[in-house]
């Protein structure tokens, strides 16, 4: 668990943390059972029934062994949320216990010792199933968030999980398995890729972010000797490293981290729950108390007063409420598992539902990002355009950009042998720079050119970019000396996609770090109006963040380096499980299909699940109003009073309903 202040833990969440439930479960079943044959319910003897002369002693010790060590989770649960300041189930559980346990204590002594007083029914009956029912409950409701854990992390396997091993007498880079990766290893780490496993590097230099691992939120510069920490993500550099260690930091304990980062979070829905839970625990303690008084003064006895109110607190009792949510977190998350969808973050559920702009990338995300090579042109007579493809490749061979994949793609065609780049690193937006030869080398884009009046042939480029292309020029020491045009293609479900979003009535706004006219290629053939081009890592965030200003509810979709910033502003970030893993680490939910059209169906997902909770909530603490009156006793006069044991009945009734219910959630297709 990684910085959570025992103070912030809610009386849930400690209940977690209480160790074995089921054990506890099932040692209070046992406990409960003679209590249940040998004390009569509600002061009816049922034919199962036996008492025998000092049974009511053996009631007494089973009871007082089951209050203490059956409700311990419930009492220090409470304890929790009282030192909170924010009393809620775990409160009202444990008063409905505890009431009735020293109730019945003090029934059992008036009984015992205070010969001339009427008899007084004990609560024995009532405490034990309470209990165990209770631990049942939460019993269940653990096995629920833990299996939906696991159906999480079969997802996250399915993720991209290798490593680039680079060969020490070749010098050959390949891809390896990250199981496959042993100590003494040399790998290549390009930028926003995960660092694979914790090592030292021998080579470049980059800045990392490693609050994934160490929670510290800043960026740590990295050069030679420096060691580095698996799963944390890199920057901007390209570097290589020799492995010092796996396991720990090894692919399972990345996905273990990436799993709990996802149970941690306390879904939106969860703490309305807790709202209700709360407003039910004030509720039922003043209803409780004011049919207490009320009853006294009506019947001018203690018996039936405490009777009521007990009975208040017990029907109140929310151990159906416990259930209503994470049981249909539990089952959204597996269906969403099921549907290629892997959720991160249980809030952008509740998000989601009110999404009215989803802004998304271009490439890798509408486009397959699988790019190939339609022009190279050298514009100065000492390099051919085999040179300049060489050129170029020796740098994007440290680069994990799509557009790099498609410069490698033609450089295996034409088996051109690629010099030796150093310090390479990611120019967010604009490209690559390295050195070769101890000459500055930058791969950069048009409109960087024009930004900083490099000169290059404007006409040249819009003819290139009006068919499509995405282009990119080669620099050497600032001087232009070449260009690489590639073009895309534009995925299959990509238009059905956009016309699903516009028959929802969400707008599709198309963000681009591309250039102009390749953008308005794909914007015209997809359907989109409204698209961005040029656009900076920084200013497509700052666009989610414009829209977020019009009181928008932002859904960002993307897969680069790029779009990092902008899936972790946006209020629900989906990344695409192909794309680059910080785009991954910054996303609530990850398309592990890759395909657009599935965020449809988390949507779909999300609205079912928002609705399936609110019914829940109903269903588990909703038939309180009707039940908290009939308990304090409210048609008394007309002869309906209704008994613990009926209200133990109806709480147990609404556990189920709140069971299947959760059961019926669906995706629609
Ligand atoms: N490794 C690279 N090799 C060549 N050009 C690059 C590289 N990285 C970035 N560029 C240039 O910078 C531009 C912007 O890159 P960026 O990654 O921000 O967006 P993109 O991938 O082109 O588009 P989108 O934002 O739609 O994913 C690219 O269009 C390209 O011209
Ligand atoms: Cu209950
Ligand atoms: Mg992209």
């Amino acid at each position: 668990m990684k910085g959570m202040d025992h103070e912030e833990m809610s009386g849930m969440e400690h209940m977690a943390h209480m160790g074995n439930l089921k054990q506890k479960f099932l040692v209070s079943l046992l406990l409960a059972i003679p209590i249940i044959l040998l004390s009569p319910m509600m002061g009816l003897e049922l034919p199962f029934q036996i008492t025998f002369k000092g049974s009511d002693w053996l009631v007494l010790l089973l009871g007082t062994i089951l209050f203490f060590y059956g409700g311990k989770p419930f009492l220090s649960g409470a304890k929790m949320e009282l030192k909170a300041h924010s009393p809620a189930m775990m409160t009202l559980i444990a008063l409905g216990i505890s009431v009735s346990y020293f109730y019945s204590v003090y029934a059992f002594i008036s009984n015992h010792f205070l010969p001339n007083q009427p008899h007084v029914m004990d609560f024995f009956w009532e405490l034990a199933t309470l209990i165990v029912i209770m631990l049942l409950g939460h019993w269940i409701e653990m096995r629920a968030i833990s299996n939906a854990g696991d159906a999480l992390k079969k997802m996250a396997e399915l993720l991209p999980n290798e490593a680039t091993i680079i060969d020490s007498t070749s010098l050959k880079t390949k891809q390896i398995p990250l199981s496959e990766v042993a100590i003494g290893d040399l790998l290549q780490v390009k930028a926003g890729e995960k660092i694979p496993a914790d090592g030292i590097v021998e080579a470049g230099t980059t800045s990392i972010n490693e609050a994934m691992v160490t929670g510290e939120a800043k960026s740590v510069k990295k050069q030679v000797k420096d060691k580095v920490i698996g799963g944390s993500v890199n920057g901007e550099g390209t570097i290589t490293i020799s492995v010092t260690g796996t396991g720990e930091s090894g692919y399972l304990a990345q996905v273990m981290a990436l799993v709990g980062s996802a149970k941690e979070e306390k879904s939106a829905v969860e703490s309305l729950s807790d709202r209700v839970a709360k407003w039910l625990f004030y509720v039922a303690l003043s209803v409780g108390i004011l049919a207490f008084v009320s009853w006294l003064f009506i019947t001018k006895e203690i018996n039936t007063p405490l009777e009521r109110m007990v009975t208040v607190l017990v029907i109140a009792c929310p151990h159906a409420l416990g259930l209503a949510v994470p049981l249909v977190t539990a089952r959204s998350t597996s269906l969403g598992a099921k549907n290629g969808l892997l959720i991160r973050n249980k809030n952008a559920l509740e998000s989601a539902k009110k999404v009215d702009v989803i802004l998304m990338d271009k490439t890798g995300t509408l486009t397959e990002g699988d790019f190939s090579v339609t022009a190279i042109e050298s514009f100065k007579s000492d390099y051919s355009r085999l040179d300049i493809l060489k050129i170029a490749g020796a740098l994007e061979q440290k680069s994990s950009h799509p557009l790099a994949t498609g410069i490698l793609k033609r450089v295996e065609e034409e088996k051109v042998k690629l010099p030796t780049a150093s310090e390479v690193q990611a120019i967010p937006g604009v490209g690559l720079s390295g050195t070769i030869n101890h000459q500055n080398i930058k791969i950069v884009t048009a409109s960087y050119l024009m930004k900083q009046k490099g000169a290059f042939d404007q006409e040249q480029f819009n003819q290139l970019a009006g068919e499509g292309n995405s282009v990119s020029y080669l620099m050497i020491e600032e001087t232009v000396i070449g260009l690489i045009a590639q073009g895309d293609k534009i995925k299959e479900n990509a238009s059905q996609f956009i016309k699903e979003l516009l028959d929802r009535g969400i707008q599709p706004v198309m963000l681009t770090g591309d250039n102009q006219a390749a953008a308005k290629i794909v914007a015209d053939k997809v359907g989109i109006q409204t698209f961005y081009a040029n656009l900076l890592p920084e200013e497509k965030e700052k666009m989610v963040a414009r829209y977020q200003q019009k009181e928008k509810t932002v859904m960002m979709l993307g897969d680069g380096v790029n779009d990092a910033p902008s899936l972790a502003k946006a209020d629900v970030g989906i990344a695409i499980g192909a794309g680059t893993d910080i785009a991954i680490d910054s996303a609530d939910v990850i398309l592990v299909k890759s395909d657009p059209l599935d965020t449809l169906h988390f949507l779909s997902l999300a609205k079912n699940t928002t609705r399936k909770m609110i019914e829940n909530l109903w269903w588990g603490a909703g038939y309180n109003i009707i039940a908290i009156p009939l308990a304090a006793g409210i048609l008394a006069p007309i002869g309906v009073v209704l008994s613990p044991a009926v209200g133990s009945v109806l709480m147990s009734l609404s556990t189920v309903v709140v069971a299947f219910n959760a059961l019926l959630l669906k995706i629609d297709h």
